[in-house]
């Protein structure tokens, strides 16, 4: 076909509510229960085949009830690594030879597949696999995960639109080729959307793919893997190896044909892989693409003229959604001495106390369990180190148990020491420390908060004061990727704020926007001289 094509106008896709009575609640519980009843193997996929690692098993659980297992899954090998690798490099001549138009239309037709007849397989996987309430699970696995898809398509066609100015008798082109090579994704355990999304956006723009997600995510990537498929993704454009993940990148990252890596997970992980790949770097053919979205210890900056319903609002939500696993998380919080003491500390407390995490599968829960027994052991710890802590007090939770599944309480702590390691490392579950400070501390807390902590991913500052909003807004220009103004720190929504953040957060390379889908190109330029010169010498010559 011959045509300049353009693609549908993206929109965001409504979040459906669930509320009691509603069909879609019904449906959405119906999935629930015929996912739980099963217990499926989840096998690898590669060039299109599933079939099972060859490492040692591994049991999916529940995490809010976890002697429920949902599925089984095995560590990938490194012959397992080597056929994905096989397969991504069969596979890249055919798809790179694909027409875009062709491509995105697969992808496209995934995002539509998501928000119909595959939206509560979707939501019901995440919320059994990854303790995600149907709300949690609906605005990642169903509403971010299509955002993604069709944004990605609209931001991509716009690249490959992108072109050189020709002067007169000269045609210049781009020829927006994908890597030389095959991309590894690395996914995190806590966004379905985020693994759907570290593979696919390579994927779209001409890149095969080798796809590892987290273990415990792994229910949830079974189905998605499924769903590219039934969109009609052709074998081997994306490879899913499954387990830890240290056997594949022991083989892929020798490979001289890595050609980037799209990663999302913990700081330690990545710095892991970027120093490998600088170890192996004269291994490779080119020099591979490092993207990686990373930690972060969010902040939430309140002034003495901040809107204290709101305040109260953005820190509980911010801080416990989702058991605080988000790398946006509120999880250290500043606020002045009048706020605080003037009802703030006990009306925070009090509904702190009030939060229900417990099974998914009742609706009536605020939250579910952390991810994992590794989660459990990493919070409790926290727990003791504020108790036993004489610059900390406890004023909610502090508890956990995991005698049925992994349930760590929504914890809020004051600590007098603003430079406490609490304010410093990335838990990444529900635990919210607040430094109180006399008001008219303000500037000093702030240039603080600014730098104590190594990251830089998201935060807030809760004012109605135009001038503080605007200075803080500058002293804080460095500190988060994704910055709030009375609001909470957690949230980002794909194609309006596009998400990602510095310094210890990563690359910065915005997911769901035309910044992240461009480091996944290498364009080559291509000038054309309709009539070329055939006199070498030049005027001034004589
Ligand atoms: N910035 C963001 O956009 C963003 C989004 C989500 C999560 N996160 C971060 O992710 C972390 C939580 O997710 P997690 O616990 O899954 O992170 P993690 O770093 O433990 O694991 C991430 C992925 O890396 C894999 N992995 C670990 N070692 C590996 C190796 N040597 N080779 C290949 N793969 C390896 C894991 O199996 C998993 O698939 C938090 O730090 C959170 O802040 C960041
Ligand atoms: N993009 C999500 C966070 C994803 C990371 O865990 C947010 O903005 O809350």
């Amino acid at each position: 076909m011959d045509a300049v094509f353009s693609v549908p106008e993206p929109r965001n896709e409504p979040v459906r509510n669930y509320e009691p009575g509603s069909t879609d609640r019904e449906r959405l519980q119906r999935r629930l229960t015929e996912l739980a009843a099963e217990r499926i193997d989840l096998p690898m996929t590669i060039g299109g085949e599933q079939r099972m690692a060859a490492g040692d098993p591994i049991n999916v659980v529940q995490p809010h009830k976890h002697a429920h297992v949902l599925g089984v899954t095995a560590h990938a090998t490194h012959d397992d690594a080597r056929a994905a690798i096989k397969a991504a490099k069969d596979a890249a001549p055919m798809w790179r030879a694909l027409p875009f138009e062709e491509r995105a239309a697969i992808f496209l037709r995934a995002a539509e597949l998501l928000a119909g007849p595959w939206r509560d397989t979707l939501n019901a996987a995440t919320m059994l696999g990854q303790s995600k309430t149907a709300i949690q699970a609906e605005i990642d696995a169903a509403c971010e995960f299509i955002d993604f898809l069709r944004f990605n398509v609209h931001f991509a066609r716009r690249l490959l639109e992108e072109q050189p100015a020709s002067s007169p008798g000269v045609w210049n082109r781009f020829d927006h080729r994908p890597l030389e090579g095959f991309v590894y994704a690395v996914t995190p355990f806590n966004f379905t959307a985020i693994a759907g999304n570290l593979p696919s956006a390579p994927a779209l723009l001409g890149n095969t793919v080798i796809w590892k997600p987290g273990p415990t995510q792994q229910f949830a990537a079974h189905f998605t893997m499924r769903l590219f498929e039934a969109a009609g993704l052709p074998p081997g454009v994306i490879n899913m190896v499954t387990g830890r993940g240290e056997e594949v990148s022991d083989v892929v990252l020798a490979d001289p044909d890595l050609a980037g890596i799209h990663f999302t997970g913990s700081t330690k992980v990545f710095q892991q892989l970027w120093r490998t790949v600088g170890d192996n770097i004269a291994r490779y053919r080119g020099y591979p693409r490092l993207v990686g979205e990373t930690g972060g210890k969010d902040f939430v900056v309140a002034h003495t003229s901040a809107d204290v319903d709101a305040l109260h609002t953005a820190l509980i939500r911010g801080a416990y959604e989702y058991q605080g696993q988000k790398c946006s998380a509120a999880s250290r919080a500043y606020v002045p001495r009048s706020l605080w003491e003037g009802g703030l500390r006990d009306r925070l407390a009090a509904t702190t106390d009030s939060l229900t995490y417990g099974d998914v599968a009742d609706f009536s829960n605020f939250g579910g369990a952390v991810i994992d027994d590794k989660a459990f052991s990493r919070h409790t710890a926290a727990l003791e180190l504020i108790a036993g802590d004489d610059t900390c007090r406890v004023l909610a939770g502090g508890t956990a148990d995991d005698s049925v599944g992994y349930f760590v309480r929504p914890t809020l702590f004051e600590c007098a020491d603003a430079a406490h390691e609490t304010f410093t490392t990335e838990y990444f579950g529900p635990i919210l420390g607040v430094h109180v400070f006399d008001d008219a501390r303000f500037d000093e807390v702030v240039a603080q908060a600014e730098s104590i902590a190594p990251y830089a991913l998201t935060g807030s500052v809760f004012a109605t004061d135009r001038r503080v909003i605007d200075a803080v807004g500058e002293r804080m220009r460095y500190a988060a990727g994704n910055f709030y103004i009375n609001d909470k720190p957690t949230g980002a929504v794909v194609g309006q704020q596009p998400f990602g953040g510095a310094r210890a957060s990563g690359t910065n390379d915005k997911a769901g926007s035309w910044l992240n889908l461009v480091r996944w190109l290498s364009p080559r330029t291509i000038k054309e001289t309709f009539v070329p010169p055939t006199d070498h010498t030049y005027p001034h010559m004589g």
